[in-house]
């Protein structure tokens, strides 16, 4: 447990940014080395899919690559990754396994969580999955008044929300005709009231999804989608027909009122934001059915096994990780854009929101020492082209450094029109990385303007070069993958979760607990009764109480 910046190699980096790294520009590497591209470039190979990364858009040189390559060796990555592989609780705080790893483990080998090996249970929930995602997709499996399910209602929030949106929005082409997924997760009662407007009490199952069965949000849902349920079903028993569990924790799901014979189990080593492999997945296994599901976790199996035992510099995840830290950390760059050039993708950014952010936004060092780096980065980023039209700008001639990843498949699901669609997409996609690399000069501009025949003036065109200057040299990683198949997106979520382990362990923090999201919940609880109790609040600051008695004097019921 070493403070990043009293790495050796910390400092070396540091002396190297000042000496050369900052002062680096892309175009002139491109230009002395042809063989940059062959150089910085990796490919994921498995039997199924194939992921290219094209790190060569980045301000890196040989010398760089190999000390950030040595940074993640004397941070001990490979160390902790194999400690995280075996069941050591790495996540102490919580005296926890991080144990997602072992929900994908299509080989069986025996993984032990306190002398089990926990495989024949992982191995059982997933049959148990199957056999219930095949009774709801072939319609054996029937509501109260005889009808087969049509809709299904996934009732969850933060990782037992965030994951099935995301992946069966990014397979929704290989989902069953007529059955549909929707997800409930805002405690604002309008999320769950346009659901139910929508679906039939009769061939609609509700998934309560919830690792604790305690949160707020995800309980007060479920009680309300089960009131409306009763209302039309009348009966008690028809519960059972229309709503399953997803969760660790057996009491609280009984005391809810399902017979845990419809739960799903997990266990206390999934942390919630790695759990769409788990039980939690049973939406996308309904959605896509149990093959692809199982594809899914396939394709995430073999990225473990790459991140396990590729040499660090021909580690993807570790390249992408130490990459990050460069900007994080030494270029102070705040932010990590992920820009999908895929619609199907457009939840991925939203996703590692909660996978990146709630693993690495931490000031507190696994000594308990506060950090005395940056850690985790702002994560956003929406699909191109969209995002082209409205944050690029920035990215482009903005005052911060934004690294970016950019991500597309070579094939596309719909090759509507000819394929002219995905030939246009991917023309911004390779015109934005190189833009964002090459810049545009000055000199450049000038002869452009030179063909403008609206310039009216030598002073307008004056005036007008310096707006038109493209500085360039923003780092991207490209990221270009065959199609999206469940088992390539199996294998980039897989990915990106190790690069953020891998940020996590050089930063010195512990990735897996969420300490940070407690303090709100807490003080919502408190604040909860106020708002019906009689009289004037006065318990707080008197913002909170000047909010809260506004609320109280005007709200209608
Ligand atoms: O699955 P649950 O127990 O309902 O938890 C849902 C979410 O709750 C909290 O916000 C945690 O920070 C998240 O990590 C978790 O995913």
């Amino acid at each position: 447990m070493v403070l990043a910046n009293k790495l050796s190699t910390w400092q070396t980096l540091q002396q190297q940014y000042e000496t050369e790294g900052k002062s680096l520009v892309m175009k002139d590497l491109f230009a002395k080395d042809p063989s940059r591209f062959e150089k910085f470039s990796r490919s994921f190979k498995t039997s199924n899919s194939t992921i290219l990364l094209d790190f060569s858009k980045n301000i890196i040189n040989d010398d760089i690559f190999k000390n950030l390559i040595a940074l993640a060796k004397e941070a001990k990555v490979a160390e902790m990754r194999d400690k995280m592989f075996s069941g050591e609780h790495i996540n102490f705080t919580e005296d926890r396994a991080v144990l997602h790893t072992a929900l994908r483990n299509l080989s069986n080998t025996p993984i032990y969580d306190n002398g089990e090996d926990v495989m024949p249970e992982v191995n059982a929930v997933l049959e148990q999955m199957k056999q219930t995602s095949e009774a709801i997709r072939n319609g054996t499996w029937k509501g109260y008044t005889g009808k087969a399910i049509t809709d299904i209602v996934n009732i969850g929030i933060g990782g037992s929300d965030l994951g099935p949106v995301m992946v069966t929005e990014a397979l929704k082409p290989y989902a069953k005709e007529g059955l549909h997924a929707h997800f409930v997760s805002n405690i604002d009662g309008t999320h769950l009231a346009e659901v139910l407007k929508i679906v039939n009490p009769e061939t609609t199952l509700f998934i309560i999804a919830s690792k604790t069965f305690t949160t707020q949000e995800t309980i007060t849902n479920a009680v309300s989608a089960k009131d409306w349920f009763l209302s039309f079903a009348k009966e008690q028993s028809h519960v059972a027909k229309h709503f399953v569990a997803l969760s660790t924790n057996e009491s609280a799901v009984s005391a809810f009122g399902i017979d845990t014979k419809n739960m799903f189990r997990f266990w206390d080593w999934v942390g919630g934001r790695y759990s769409l492999w788990s039980a939690i997945g049973l939406s996308i296994a309904i959605y896509i059915g149990f093959d692809n599901f199982h594809q899914l976790l396939q394709g995430a199996h073999e990225m473990d096994n790459h991140f396990k035992t590729a040499p660090l510099e021909e580690n993807l995840p570790v390249i992408m990780g130490v990459l990050g830290v460069w900007y994080n950390n030494f270029f102070d760059a705040q932010t990590q854009a992920i820009l999908p050039y895929d619609q199907y993708m457009h939840r991925f950014s939203a996703y590692f929101q909660q996978g990146d952010m709630e693993s690495n936004g931490k000031y507190v060092s696994r000594s308990g020492d506060k950090v005395q780096t940056s850690t985790g980065p702002i994560i956003w980023g929406e699909p191109g082209t969209n995002g082209q039209h409205a944050f690029y700008q920035l990215i482009h001639q903005g005052t911060k450094l934004i690294p970016c990843d950019f991500l597309a498949p070579v094939e596309t699901q719909n090759p509507i029109s000819g394929g002219k669609h995905h030939d246009i997409l991917l023309s911004n996609f390779f015109a934005q990385t190189e833009a964002l690399m090459v810049g545009k000069d000055e000199q450049a501009v000038r002869a452009e303007l030179k063909n403008d025949k609206s310039i009216k003036s030598q002073e307008q065109f004056e005036s007008i070069v310096p707006h038109k200057i493209f500085q360039g040299n923003r780092p991207t990683n490209s990221l270009f993958f065959q199609k999206l198949t469940p088992a390539t997106l199996g294998s980039l979520v897989a990915l990106y979760e190790h690069k953020i382990f891998t940020q996590g362990v050089i930063w010195d923090i512990n990735s897996f607990d969420q300490w940070g999201v407690e303090l709100g919940k807490q003080l919502a609880k408190a604040i909860l009764p106020e708002l019906t109790g009689a009289g004037e609040v006065k318990s707080h600051d008197a913002s909170t109480n000047g909010l809260i008695n506004y609320y109280k004097a005007n709200k209608k019921n």
